[in-house]
C-alpha cells in the first residue's frame, strides 16, 4: 500500500501535475512580460490612430507651444501638421480642426457625438456647475434651456418686439457722439459699443439699462466685463494639476470673488422683482425674460424646476455671451473701415442712397444695404469673436480615418478656417466684395455671395454649426449692422494715439485671450457728418 501510496504519490498524473506546474511557471515568466509588451504595443497603436501631432513634453504636453497667442500658434502648427492634428494640454489630448472638410465631418457627420463642451475652472464657477445654456451637457436640460431662451428672448418674434430697445440705444449713442464731436473730444469706441450691447441685453433680460445711474446697473456692467475676461483667459490650471494649487495667475481667487459678487447682486435683483410680482399682476406682453424665468421657478408642473442657481447661471450666460462678442466684432469692423477708406466711402454712398441724409439709418433699412452686410460678413470671417470653438467628443468617433477617443477635447479653429487659402482668394485681405452676388471687383469673383454665416457653409463658421451653434446670430447681426451703419452714416472718425501717423492708421494686433480682443483700444474723435437730431 505504502508503495502503492508512494506510487500514487509519484503517479504519472502527479508527475504530469508537477511538470504542468513547472510549465505554468515558465509560461508565466514569459507570458506576463509578453502581455505587458503587447498591451503597450496595442496602446501605442490606438494612440497612434490619433491624428498626427508634435512630440510632447512630460507633464505640460504642448502647453509651451501655445505662446504667445494660442489661436495664432495653433494656426502655425496646422501649417506643419495639417488640418487635423492633436496636441496634449497637460495630459489631456486635444484635437484641432482647421479645414472646412474636417469641420463638416466633425460638426455634421458626427454631430450627436460632438455636442458637449469641455469644462474649465472658469466655466465651472461661472456656469454654477454647468447649469447655464452654454456649458450644460447635451441632453434634456440643455434642450429645455435652449427652448426657453429661443422662444422667450432670441426668436424672430421676440427680437421684433424688442426693436425699440435697440433703436433707443443706437439713438442715445449717436446723440452722445454728436456732443463729443461738438466738444472735439476723443472717445474710446470699444467702450461706447460695449455700453450699447450691455444695455440691449440688460433691457431684454430685466428691463433695466446697465448704464443708468443706478449703482446696481453700473456694477453689473463692470462685473460682466470682468467675467468675460476671466472666461476668455488661458488658464494652465485647467490642464496641469499642480498649477491648480499654485494659482499663479490668481485666477481661482478672482473667480471665487467675482462669482460671490455676481451672486449677491443677482439675488438682490431677483428678490426685488419677486417683491414687485407679489403686488403687481403683469400681462404676458409686459413680462421680460426674468419674469418668465421666475414663472418657471414658481410653476410646480414645469418640465424642469428652475432653482435660484439655475436662474442666475442662465442670466449670466446671456450677459457674457451676448455683450462682449458683439461689441468686439463691431469694433473690429469699424477698425477695418478706418484702414480701408475706399470701402468706408462705398458703404456711406450705399447708406446715403438708400436712407438719405435727413434721418438715422434704421434696422428696417438693413435688408436694402447689401454692401454693409458684406462688410459685416467679411469682418466675421477675419475676426471670429471665438477663434477656437470648444467641443468635446462624448463617445469614440472617427474623423479623416483617425480615431478620436471619447472625452477628447476638440477645438474647431474657425479663425484658421476663415483664412484658408484653398477656399478664400487673397484670404488675408479685407475684401467685402467677395460676399456680393455680383462679380469682378478687386480681382475677386464674388463667389462667396451665396454663403451664409449660420453654419451651413463650413468655410465660414463665426457662429459655429449644428445644434450647439450660437443662438444669438440674428440679434448679433441686427446690432452689429445697425451700429456700424449709424457710426459711419453720421460721423467721420479721426483716429488718435500711437498709430495716427502711420498707414494704415489703426493697429490690428490681437490679444492673447480665447475671445478675440483688440490689443490697442480704438480711440477716435468723431466729426459730425450729418445730424439726424437737429436740436443737438
Ligand atoms: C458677434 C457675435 C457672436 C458671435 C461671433 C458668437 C459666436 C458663438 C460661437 C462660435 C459659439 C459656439 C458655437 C458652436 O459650438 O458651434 C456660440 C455659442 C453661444 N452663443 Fe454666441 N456669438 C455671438 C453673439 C451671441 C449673442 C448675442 C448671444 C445671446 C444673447 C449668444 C449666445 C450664445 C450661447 C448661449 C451659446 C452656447 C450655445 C450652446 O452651447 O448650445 N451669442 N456663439
Amino acid at each position: 500500500m505504502a508503495n502503492g501510496t508512494d506510487s500514487l504519490y509519484f503517479s504519472p498524473s502527479s508527475i504530469l501535475t508537477a511538470g504542468f506546474q513547472d510549465s505554468v511557471v515558465k509560461v508565466c515568466i514569459w507570458l506576463i512580460p509578453a502581455l505587458i509588451i503587447l498591451r503597450a504595443i496595442l496602446k501605442s497603436r490606438t494612440s497612434s490612430r490619433l491624428p498626427p501631432g508634435p512630440p510632447r513634453l512630460p507633464i505640460i504636453g504642448h502647453l509651451h507651444l501655445l505662446a504667445p497667442i494660442p489661436h495664432q500658434a495653433l494656426y502655425k502648427l496646422a501649417v506643419k501638421y495639417g488640418p487635423l492634428y492633436h496636441i496634449y494640454l497637460g495630459n489631456n489630448p486635444c484635437v484641432i480642426i482647421s479645414s472646412p472638410e474636417m469641420a463638416k465631418e466633425f460638426l455634421k457627420t458626427n454631430e450627436l457625438s460632438c455636442s458637449n463642451r469641455p469644462e474649465s475652472m472658469a466655466s465651472e464657477y461661472l456656469s454654477y456647475h454647468s447649469q447655464d445654456f452654454s456649458y450644460a451637457p447635451y441632453g434634456p436640460y440643455w434642450r429645455f434651456v435652449k427652448k426657453l431662451c429661443m422662444s422667450e428672448l432670441l426668436s424672430g418674434q421676440s427680437l421684433d418686439f424688442l426693436h425699440t430697445v435697440r433703436r433707443f440705444e443706437i439713438e442715445s449713442m449717436v446723440k452722445e457722439m454728436l456732443q463729443k464731436a461738438r466738444a472735439v473730444e476723443a472717445v474710446d469706441v470699444g467702450g461706447v459699443i460695449t455700453r450699447i450691447t450691455n444695455n440691449v441685453i440688460s433691457n431684454m433680460i430685466m428691463s433695466k439699462r446697465c448704464s443708468d445711474t443706478d449703482d446696481e446697473a453700473g456694477e453689473m456692467r463692470k462685473m460682466i466685463k470682468e467675467i468675460s475676461k476671466l472666461l476668455g483667459e488661458f488658464n494652465p490650471a485647467d490642464y496641469v494639476w499642480f498649477y491648480k494649487f499654485l494659482d499663479l495667475q490668481r485666477i481661482k481667487k478672482r473667480l471665487v470673488d467675482v462669482r460671490a459678487r455676481y451672486d449677491r447682486l443677482a439675488q438682490s435683483i431677483i428678490d426685488e422683482r419677486r417683491e414687485i410680482r407679489k403686488t403687481q399682476e403683469k400681462i404676458a406682453a409686459d413680462k421680460d425674460f426674468l419674469d418668465l424665468l421666475l414663472d418657471v421657478y414658481e410653476d410646480e408642473k414645469a418640465e424642469f424646476r428652475l432653482n435660484m442657481d439655475k436662474i442666475k447661471a442662465i442670466i449670466l450666460d446671456m450677459f457674457t455671451t451676448g455683450t462682449e462678442a458683439v461689441a468686439n466684432v463691431t469694433e473690429w469692423g469699424l477698425a477695418e473701415l478706418l484702414n480701408h477708406p475706399m470701402i468706408m466711402d462705398k458703404a456711406r454712398q450705399e447708406i446715403d442712397s438708400v436712407v438719405g441724409k435727413s434721418r438715422l439709418v434704421q434696422e428696417s433699412d438693413l435688408v436694402n444695404l447689401p454692401y454693409l452686410q458684406a462688410i459685416v460678413k467679411e469682418t466675421l470671417r477675419l475676426h471670429a469673436a471665438s477663434p477656437l470653438i470648444p467641443r468635446q467628443a462624448s463617445e469614440d468617433i472617427v474623423i479623416g480615418n483617425y480615431h478620436i477617443p471619447a472625452k477628447t477635447n476638440v477645438l474647431v479653429h474657425d479663425w484658421a478656417i476663415g483664412r484658408d487659402e484653398t477656399h478664400w482668394e487673397n484670404a488675408l485681405e479685407f475684401i467685402p466684395e467677395r460676399f456680393l452676388k455680383t462679380s469682378g471687383e478687386n480681382g475677386i469673383t464674388g463667389s462667396a455671395g451665396h454663403m451664409d454665416i449660420r453654419g451651413q457653409h463650413y468655410q465660414l463658421l463665426p457662429f459655429g454649426s449644428g445644434r450647439r451653434a450660437c443662438p444669438g446670430i440674428s440679434l448679433s447681426l441686427k446690432v452689429i449692422q445697425a451700429t456700424i451703419a449709424a457710426m459711419i452714416q453720421c460721423f467721420e472718425w479721426n483716429v488718435q494715439g500711437e498709430g495716427n501717423d502711420s498707414i494704415p492708421p489703426v493697429k490690428m494686433d490681437e490679444g492673447r485671450a480665447l475671445v478675440l480682443e483688440r490689443v490697442h483700444p480704438l480711440i477716435c474723435i468723431p466729426v459730425a457728418r450729418l445730424s439726424p437730431f437737429p436740436s443737438i
